[in-house]
């Protein structure tokens, strides 16, 4: 059997390598001819799945190892009887965290002493943003959630959420919806001049669902008017040609890594390698957690006179600071159109491993209840 695979996957001879053979490949340039005798086709996000990549060869199953499905085509998948399988839910804690550094953040560079104080705005209520949700109610923060589909289809859940204009109010918007362009709730484009014109100077708006969810001409447009919000985006409109200045103008500038957790980016592998064993009747026997290696960062321990939002948001910042990520991605601004592409692939494809807060044990002497919490709800494990 050949699998032919996205040479970004990790683990890919770990846990596809006695299920058939493995021809690695550059997922954003794939050819039909590259895939022309696979039997199986596995993929990342910046592969187009289609009739045109597809027909007349030979696949049966294709895997995404992403949890967003906008690059595949899974009506024509289906018309062909070849299976599919995505990866939901692989790198929301991943994602969350990216969100979770950009508040503490946020609220550092207005002076903010209480991070809980920000009211925080979640689009898109699924895996990510309910996994966020649900961390940001246990830290305290007062969270609006909007999501049209989940209201619509669970009536009983509906006074939960609000619509997108009263989401819009809150101090912090983030986006986490998937990039959808038909039907009543399709959002490409979904926050466009009128939207943002809602957006004022003490506001945060991020983006980490798909940069095609915010009109990128209004939101450079809305950035160069005096009274504009503040904007962190870690996905783009034409990635991987981005432009350069709406980098600029962005507060902090992220190439699509939100979900590059090493967990997120194994689990993803490994929900992919599950669906093919079953898709083939094989048994499962091999598990992501077997694979991770110890953190480079294992502990850290604070004092009982250690403030409460201070300590959590020092763990949280150790595991994962963003700052990081946008200072590389600028320092690739100066290049031609071209360089500038490869060098987003690039930062993508040499992505420093990246551990999750659950991977590091947090000692607390003495401390409070609530303290313990406030570690609890980010997934840290606690020593106490
Ligand atoms: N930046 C990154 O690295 C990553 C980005 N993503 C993106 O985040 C998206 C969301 O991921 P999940 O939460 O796992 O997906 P999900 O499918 O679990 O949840 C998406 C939610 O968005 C809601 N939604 C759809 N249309 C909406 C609209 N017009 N307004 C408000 N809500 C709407 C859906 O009802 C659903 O509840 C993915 O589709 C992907 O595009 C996912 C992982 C990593
Ligand atoms: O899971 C998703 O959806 C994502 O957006 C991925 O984190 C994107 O990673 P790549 O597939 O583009 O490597």
């Amino acid at each position: 059997m050949l699998i032919v695979a996205d040479e970004n996957i990790p683990l890919l001879d770990s846990f596809f390598g006695d299920i058939g053979d493995i021809r690695r490949v550059n997922g954003r340039n794939l050819s039909p001819d590259q895939v022309r005798d696979a039997d199986v086709l596995l993929v990342r996000s910046v592969t187009r799945v289609d009739q045109a990549l597809l027909e007349g060869s030979r696949v049966r199953f294709v895997g995404t190892a992403t949890i967003g499905t906008d690059h595949i085509d899974q009506a024509w998948l289906e018309t062909q009887g070849i299976g599919f399988a995505a990866a939901p839910g692989c790198n929301a804690a991943s994602v969350a965290e990216y969100v979770l550094s950009m508040l503490s953040l946020y609220a550092e560079r207005r002076g903010i002493e209480d991070w809980s104080t920000l009211s925080v705005g979640v689009v898109g209520v699924g895996n990510v943003g309910g996994e966020l949700a649900r961390m940001l109610q246990r830290l305290n923060f007062s969270v609006k959630l909007c999501d049209p589909p989940r209201q619509e289809s669970e009536p009983e859940q509906a006074e939960e959420f609000v619509p997108l204009a009263e989401v819009l109010e809150c101090d912090v918007v983030t986006l986490h919806t998937p990039l959808t362009r038909e039907g009543a709730h399709a959002t490409n484009r979904m926050l466009s001049e009128r939207e943002l014109a809602l957006l004022g100077p003490d506001q945060l708006l991020i983006n980490a669902g798909r940069g095609e969810v915010i009109d990128g001409e209004a939101l450079l447009a809305r950035l160069t008017q005096p009274d504009a919000p503040t904007v962190a985006l870690d996905v783009w409109e034409h990635e991987p040609r981005i432009n350069p200045d709406l980098v600029e103008k962005v507060w902090l500038a992220t190439p699509h890594i939100a979900g590059y957790s090493l967990e997120g980016k194994v689990q993803g592998t490994e929900m992919v390698y599950r669906a093919l064993c079953r898709y083939l009747g094989l048994p499962v026997r091999k598990k992501s957690g077997q694979f991770l290696p110890e953190p480079a960062l294992s502990k850290v321990s604070f004092t009982s006179s250690v403030d409460e939002d201070e300590a959590v948001q020092v763990a949280l910042r150790a595991c994962y600071d963003p700052r990081r990520d946008d200072a590389r991605l600028r320092l690739t601004m100066a290049g031609t159109p071209e360089e500038r592409a490869q060098a987003f692939d690039k930062l993508r494809r040499d992505y420093p491993v990246r551990r999750e807060c659950s991977s590091l044990k947090v000692q607390l002497k003495g401390s409070s209840r609530s303290i313990q919490d406030g570690f609890r709800a980010i997934g840290f494990k606690l020593k106490i």
